[in-house]
């Protein structure tokens, strides 16, 4: 990691909505794995964008495939779920996770697409089970590289398990490489979604000049919009998306790091963060990849409020409001508000 986050911010119980499984795999697992794979040759430069580094966006896509290499059985990614990802996140106070991944291809993993979503809820459990103090919840993503007919497959799987996964499968998420495919040819796939009661987070506007797409997206519309870089005007959107966006009142998961880091942003100062807070529209702290971006989601609350000058009661409230916009049922809700209110004297004592 870049740097240790301070004790408030460690301590601030989180909710994170928005990490790629294999992009989320820190440096301590990527080791592991490493040390497991010696013939693939890999070396950490290849798996994590260190503090200061930038790259391009397609660079930050061959990581993936990098790390795509190192977990590539059932054993690794049971590994890499439970044993890590989950309890890094617990261990940084996140209290409610939705994981998303894309499930391979069975000559990648050995296992069935069925098969790989079955071993991250196994995951889930195993760390249920334990009494680990956080919720995961899954949502299964298409990458949008795919096209229609996998997408349409995905969604069909999903379906399967929003019905059979004891409510631990949520919804979907649409990513993969905003500058390949098309989103208008998988709309038939999620407007499916659509209607079977999965939830959405769509990438959206993580690349400029993608006004169309993102029109014709944010009409189904979806649940949640992850990034939104370049919706609003003055960067090259239009008001016309950003109207569409508030009066179906999405919530945006905005990613600092992994935007700063990727090139699409200039700055963190720059970052849309400022825009969507100002107008108090519901805006999310998440760290889309945490492995890949060294960093975790107690950075990424003191980055926001070191750069933009907000308080712990304010940081406070962001991590508070967040829970509106998860996708567990309102009961779920119910209970993270308890555990906010519960833990809130500890921190300003
Ligand atoms: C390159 C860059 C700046 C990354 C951040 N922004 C992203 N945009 C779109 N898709 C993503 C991003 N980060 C991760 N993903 C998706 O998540 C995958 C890795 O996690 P998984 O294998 O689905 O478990 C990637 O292959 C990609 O499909
Ligand atoms: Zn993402």
């Amino acid at each position: 990691m870049d740097g240790e986050a301070e004790l408030f911010y460690r301590q601030l119980p989180k909710v994170e909505l928005h990490a790629h499984l294999n992009g989320s795999v820190s440096v301590r697992t990527i080791d592991r794995l490493i040390g497991r794979k010696p013939h693939l040759n890999i070396q950490h430069s290849m798996t994590a964008i260190g503090k200061g580094q930038r790259r391009t966006l397609d660079e930050c896509f061959q990581v993936f495939k990098v790390i795509h290499q190192l977990v590539d059985t059932e054993e690794d990614i049971l590994m890499v779920s439970a044993d890590h990802v989950i309890r890094e996140f617990a261990a940084d106070s996140v209290k409610y996770l939705e994981l998303r991944s894309t499930p391979r291809e069975e000559k990648n993993t050995g296992l069935t697409k069925k098969g790989y979503i079955e071993t991250v809820i196994r995951a889930i459990q195993l760390c249920k089970d334990e009494g680990l103090d956080i919720d995961v919840r899954f949502l299964v993503a298409i990458d949008r590289r795919n096209g229609t007919q996998v997408a349409m497959e995905t969604v069909a799987l999903a379906e399967q398990f929003l019905l059979s996964s004891d409510g631990l499968v949520v919804g979907l998420d649409l990513s993969g490489d905003p500058t390949v495919g098309n989103g208008k040819a998988l709309l038939p796939a999620l407007e499916r979604a659509k209607n079977c009661g999965l939830k959405m987070s769509l990438h959206l506007s993580e690349v400029q000049s993608q006004l169309e797409e993102t029109d014709l997206l944010l009409n189904l519309p979806p649940n949640r919009i992850g990034h939104g870089t370049f919706l609003h005007p003055e960067v090259g959107g239009s008001q016309n998306l950003v109207d569409k966006v508030l009066k179906n009142s999405i919530p945006l998961e905005l990613c600092l790091t992994s935007n700063v880091k990727g090139q699409t942003v200039p700055s963190y100062s720059q970052h849309h963060f400022k825009y969507w807070y100002q107008l108090g529209h519901p805006s999310v702290i998440c760290t889309d990849d945490k492995g890949v971006f060294s960093t975790d989601l107690s950075q990424e609350y003191q980055l926001a409020a070191s750069t933009f000058g907000l308080s712990h009661a304010a940081m406070w409230k962001l991590s508070q409001q967040a829970i509106d916009c998860i996708f567990a049922p309102e009961t779920v809700k119910q209970q993270l508000r308890q555990k906010w209110t519960d833990l809130q004297p500890q921190l300003f004592q």
